[in-house]
């Protein structure tokens, strides 16, 4: 587990100081995947640094497994550091070294016997499923496959803490697809918490367990990706997961979007409330999609034949919440 405590980063300048972080708390729990999202000048690349331990910070603690981090130096913090394995959008691979090679560049600088380098490096490799590309170079592979190599050699001192640094931005689909199911795997198998720093929402939504939105240094937000995309006032939510809606339709009385809550609910709730209720239903937009941790969806209805606090009470026995929208006449037909 991750622990970030009141993090403080400022950069004194010519022009005075800067305060960039201000005050940053936040915990990853082991086997868990954390996103830290936000625009840009947010923080996020100083939080990471800070996080990697490139950059000390102001003030504040960083503890893993509740040994401090912040206060170390020289040997003792390199030994540390170990427990923080780090991937960046540009996977740095050595282009005159093979692929084995890269890998095992960690566990040399260690002074790794060769044996159990050969050993550990076999292991990485079928690890992150390019057990056949070991003697190759990073030029003779696909952007995907360097980043899963810069995944293992991230691992290959046993981390705690995985941080990815945007390492999908600038990756085709399907190669952002192999390093995200790679990174479940790892969060599953390994039980390793990973934080993940990305612009990428599609990215967030596939894989994060808890969502940091981070904003001017601060966290503006931070939930369960279920619950804020739940959440009709979470400006991160509605980021995660855009709902595009169209006009409620003649005939109809309101409308409301609807959040799934869990992985019960019935994917056939909106013929059931025709079927068992004799609501009438218009779809006019929304995403319901797949995840690890249920289905995460919002989608936008029109109703006509019950009134709003009788269909809210019908959905919520579902599993799903909804939030009226749009009124059009002040009385509701029932
Ligand atoms: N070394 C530095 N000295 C002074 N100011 C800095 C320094 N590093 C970062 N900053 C400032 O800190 C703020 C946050 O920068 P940071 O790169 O962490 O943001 P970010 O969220 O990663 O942005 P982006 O998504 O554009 O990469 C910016 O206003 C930046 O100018």
């Amino acid at each position: 587990m991750i622990e970030i405590e009141n993090l403080h980063k400022h950069y004194d300048s010519a022009q005075g100081r800067v305060e960039v972080l201000k005050g940053i708390n936040l915990s990853v729990e082991s086997g868990s995947i954390t996103a830290v999202v936000g625009p840009s000048g947010a923080g996020k690349s100083t939080l990471s640094h800070c996080i990697s331990l490139l950059e000390k910070p102001s003030s504040g603690q960083i503890l893993i497994d509740g040994k401090n981090l912040t206060n170390l130096s020289g040997k003792k913090l390199r030994a540390e550091r170990r427990a923080i394995g780090t991937i960046f959008q540009n996977s740095a691979l050595l282009r005159r070294m093979t692929v084995a090679e890269n890998i095992a560049l960690p566990l040399r600088n260690l002074g790794v016997v060769h044996e159990e380098m050969t050993s550990r490096v076999a292991e990485l490799l079928e690890r992150v499923g390019l057990l056949d590309r070991a003697n190759s170079y990073p030029g003779q592979l696909s952007g995907g496959q360097r980043q899963r190599v810069g995944i293992a050699r991230a691992l290959a001192l046993r981390p705690r803490l995985l941080l990815s640094d945007e390492s999908t931005s600038g990756l085709d689909p399907e190669s952002t697809q192999q390093v995200l199911t790679l990174l479940e795997s790892l969060r599953t198998d390994l039980g390793l918490a990973i934080i993940l720093i990305t612009h990428e929402m599609d990215v967030v939504r596939h894989v994060a367990d808890n969502v940091a939105q981070l904003d001017g240094g601060r966290i503006a937000e931070y939930g369960k990706l279920h619950e804020l995309v739940a959440n009709p006032n979470s400006e991160a939510g509605s980021k995660l997961l855009p709902l595009r809606a169209e006009a409620l339709p003649a005939g109809f009385s309101y409308s409301m979007t609807v959040a799934y809550l869990n992985d019960r609910v019935d994917p056939a709730w909106i013929s059931r409330l025709g079927i068992e209720h004799g609501i009438r239903v218009a779809l006019l937009g929304g995403s319901v999609e797949a995840h690890h941790d249920g289905t995460l969806g919002r989608v936008s209805i029109g109703v006509d034949g019950a009134l709003p606090e009788q269909v809210t009470q019908i959905l919520a026995s579902w599993g799903l919440q909804a939030t009226v929208e749009e009124h059009v006449r002040e009385e509701v037909g029932v």
